[in-house]
This record gives structure tokens, C-alpha cells and sequence, in this order.
């Protein structure tokens, strides 16, 4: 199965936290599950917060950033009955809130999950989480938004 970054655009594929085309980004993949979808990242040991082997906050905040964004385009596409091979819209954050839980440790694997809240047309709410093994260490709610289409001339 393609990753959803996967089938993002050209033109909107330079996130440095999730575009394929970022050569210098992090590349996380997301992937729909089921109603759900899932991404799974490994920080590296220079991603450190203040206290050691805790994992810094706005990476934290880029992983769900880039997996609420991705899993809004999905569920967009989900709601209009396309496949994404058809294309996906292009969503970008407008708001997210992020609740830190517990401390996310480095070089380990960790699980970011996305859960589809609400739609009321370009506007796309989803629920996230953050989880290493079982602990749960971020929640995150997300107002992501569809770009329009530039106005032909
Ligand atoms: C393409 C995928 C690449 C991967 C992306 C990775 C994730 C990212 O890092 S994205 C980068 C960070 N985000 C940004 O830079 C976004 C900056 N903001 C913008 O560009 C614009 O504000 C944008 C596009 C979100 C909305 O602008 P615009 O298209 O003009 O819509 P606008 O008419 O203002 O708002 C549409 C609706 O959303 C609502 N809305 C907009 N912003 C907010 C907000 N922050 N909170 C609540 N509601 C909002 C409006 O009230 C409006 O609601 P309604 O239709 O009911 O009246």
C-alpha cells in the first residue's frame, strides 16, 4: 500500500516533515488502516528535549502536524467516494492543539494515530495520538483545511 505522502502532488510534495521531495526532511509515512489511520517514527538522538532521552516537543508537534494533515486529505477522500490514486486533496493546517501526557523517549519506535472527528466541506477536525509501545504520550486535535483551487483566468 502507497504512503498518503505518497500520492501527494508534485507541487505539495516539499513538506520538510512529511514531502517526498524534501531530500533534507524526515519522510514520514502514513497509511490508512481501516477508519483510522497510522504512521510509525524513530527520532534520533540529536531530536532531544531538555531532559535526556526525552523526545523535543516540536518534533512532537511536527509528527502529528504531518500525520493530521495527511490523514485529513484521506478522510476527505474517503467521504467522496475517490480512491487516492485518483488524487488527493491538499490540506494544511488551520489549528492544533496538542495536550504533552507523558515523555516520548528517543531511538525508539513510536505510533501516530489519526481518527476522523467531523467534515463540514473543506473543513477537516481529526483526532490524534502519540504512543510509545502503550504508553500514550501526546493527544492532538487538528482543524485541518482544504486549499482551493487557484481561480482560473
Ligand atoms: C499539501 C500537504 C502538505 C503537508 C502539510 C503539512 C502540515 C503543515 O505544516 S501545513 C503548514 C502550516 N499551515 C499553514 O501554513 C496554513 C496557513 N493558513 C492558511 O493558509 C489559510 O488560513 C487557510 C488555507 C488554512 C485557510 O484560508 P482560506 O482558504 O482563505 O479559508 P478561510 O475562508 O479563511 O477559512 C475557511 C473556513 O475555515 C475556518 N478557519 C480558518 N482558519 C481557522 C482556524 N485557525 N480555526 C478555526 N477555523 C478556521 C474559517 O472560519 C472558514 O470557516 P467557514 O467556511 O465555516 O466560514
Amino acid at each position: 500500500m502507497k504512503a498518503i505522502q505518497d500520492l501527494y502532488a508534485a507541487e505539495y510534495a516539499h513538506c520538510f516533515g512529511c514531502g517526498p521531495r524534501n531530500a533534507g526532511g524526515h519522510h514520514l509515512k502514513s497509511y490508512v488502516d481501516g477508519d483510522r489511520t497510522i504512521a510509525h517514527f524513530t527520532a534520533e538522538a540529536c531530536y532531544s528535549g531538555g531532559v535526556p532521552n526525552q523526545l523535543y516537543g516540536g518534533m512532537i508537534a511536527s509528527l502529528l502536524d504531518c500525520h493530521g494533515t495527511a490523514s485529513a486529505a484521506a478522510f476527505l477522500n474517503q467521504q467522496r467516494g475517490r480512491t487516492p490514486e485518483l488524487g488527493l486533496p491538499r490540506c494544511v493546517t488551520a489549528s492544533l492543539r496538542i495536550d504533552f501526557k507523558r515523555p516520548a523517549p528517543l531511538e525508539t519506535q513510536l505510533t501516530i494515530t489519526g481518527a476522523l472527528q467531523s467534515i463540514d466541506r473543506r473543513k477537516v477536525w481529526v483526532a490524534l495520538h502519540l504512543h510509545a509501545g502503550e504508553q500514550l504520550c501526546a493527544t492532538g486535535e487538528m482543524l485541518a483545511i482544504e486549499l482551493q483551487e487557484p481561480a482560473q483566468s
